[in-house]
């Protein structure tokens, strides 16, 4: 098991030349202000985030790319970085596989000596016997499903193919844990959708470990274990894909990931696992929140467009409300109407058989354990 404990980063920043530069002048900025996470055996653990939150700066941390300027990093009780009793341990020295976004296989190699050289050049006392090594190559390429490309030229692999080489490249070496960073961004649309599932099967038939970094949040709710969402060099949130998703502990987590709506309100009562908040619309009944509030707190409600149910007709359900359709728009394989209540406009996304046109008069509702409650700070 990964630990990071308190990992912070700082970068001194000064403006002008360096030769006019006052030390009075440089400014601390943390691309990593304090994060703490596990990441257990056999996990694909993702940190999602917008640029520049820090998730490059983490990942570069863990690998020994990058020193951090406080926490501590161990994998399994060994620790690999603390600088409370300055241990910082080399990049080789903590034998992780590394897949970066520019995967720089290299050219003037086969398939098969991409993959063979990260053992043929470890140290004599590690290194395996030859026909060890072409066993192990073998394998590897066969599990990225390269097998019939091994003597091929490195460069005459299509861009899905060479990505799987730069993995099996960092698998060949059976690492205990796999660092990769936004591996897929260099993609086409389309093969990156590919590549998602690919990736995901991989990781599971090998049980690998492994930590992964992007801004996109359809590849991590697709690929992930768990999920670190990271705004600002720290982490908002940790949990499962789903929870992440139907139980934002944030505003920003929940604008981040997917849309919402949003409305603003005042707790009136907490009944059991129900809460009671009034908003400038009406009441609205929230269940089983995963931070109890009290009456009188002020929260921010957050519906997903797809957990408003539209219907023509009255039926009498709870947090039933009454609006007027503005816009339909058709998207393929689901619609999405806006509607108007009050000065508030709802998102609702349907199945296209609910197709309701714009100045109808329609009752929206939803269920209370679709009404997520975000705690206001
Ligand atoms: N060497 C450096 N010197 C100064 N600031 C840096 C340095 N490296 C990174 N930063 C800053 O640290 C912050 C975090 O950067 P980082 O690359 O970790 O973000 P990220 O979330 O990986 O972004 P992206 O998705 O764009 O790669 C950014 O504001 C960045 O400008």
């Amino acid at each position: 098991m990964l630990t990071v404990e308190s990992l912070k980063k700082s970068y001194d920043e000064a403006p002008g030349r360096p030769a006019r530069r006052k030390k009075s002048d440089t400014t601390r900025t943390y691309a990593v202000g304090g994060v703490d996470f596990e990441v257990n055996d056999g996990e694909l653990f993702t940190l999602l985030g917008p640029s520049g939150c820090g998730k490059t700066t983490t990942l570069r941390s863990i690998a020994g790319l990058e020193r951090p300027t406080e926490g501590k990093v161990s994998l399994g009780g060994r620790v690999l970085f603390d600088s409370a009793q300055d241990v910082n341990l080399r990049p080789n020295q903590r034998g992780f596989g590394m897949v970066f976004q520019s995967y720089a296989i290299w050219p003037h190699m086969t398939v098969a000596k991409n993959v063979s050289f990260p053992l043929e050049v470890m140290p004599r006392a590690k290194r395996p016997s030859r026909q060890e090594i072409d066993h192990q190559v073998a394998d590897v390429l066969e599990s990225v499903e390269l097998g019939s490309y091994a003597q091929r030229s490195a460069t005459k692999l299509s861009g899905g193919q060479q990505q799987r080489l730069a993995l099996a490249r960092a698998l060949v070496t059976r690492p205990e844990l796999m660092l990769l960073d936004e591996p897929l961004s260099n993609l086409d649309a389309k093969l990156r959708e590919t590549m998602r599932f690919e990736l995901k099967r991989l990781q599971r038939e090998l049980n690998l470990t492994a930590i992964y970094v992007t801004h996109d949040q359809a590849e991590a709710l697709v690929m992930s274990s768990r999920i670190a969402v990271m705004n600002e060099g720290r982490v908002e949130q940790i949990g499962k894909p789903r929870e992440i998703y139907t139980r934002p502990a944030t505003r920003f987590v929940a604008e981040f990931i997917g849309t919402s709506n949003f409305l603003e309100g005042k707790v009136v009562a907490v009944n059991g696992d129900e809460v009671e908040v009034d908003t400038p619309h009406g009441r609205l009944v929230a269940a089983d929140p995963p931070r109890k509030p009290v009456a009188g707190d002020p929260v921010l409600l957050s519906i997903r467009p797809e957990c408003v149910d539209l219907s023509r007709e009255r039926r009498g359900l709870p947090n039933e409300w009454t609006g007027t359709v503005r816009t339909r728009a058709f998207l393929g394989d689901v619609v999405d109407h806006i509607v108007r209540i009050g000065d508030t406009e709802i998102r609702n996304r349907s199945n296209p058989t609910l197709s309701i046109p714009p100045g109808t008069e329609v009752h929206f509702s939803v269920t209370p354990d679709k009404v997520t409650l975000v705690p206001v700070d």
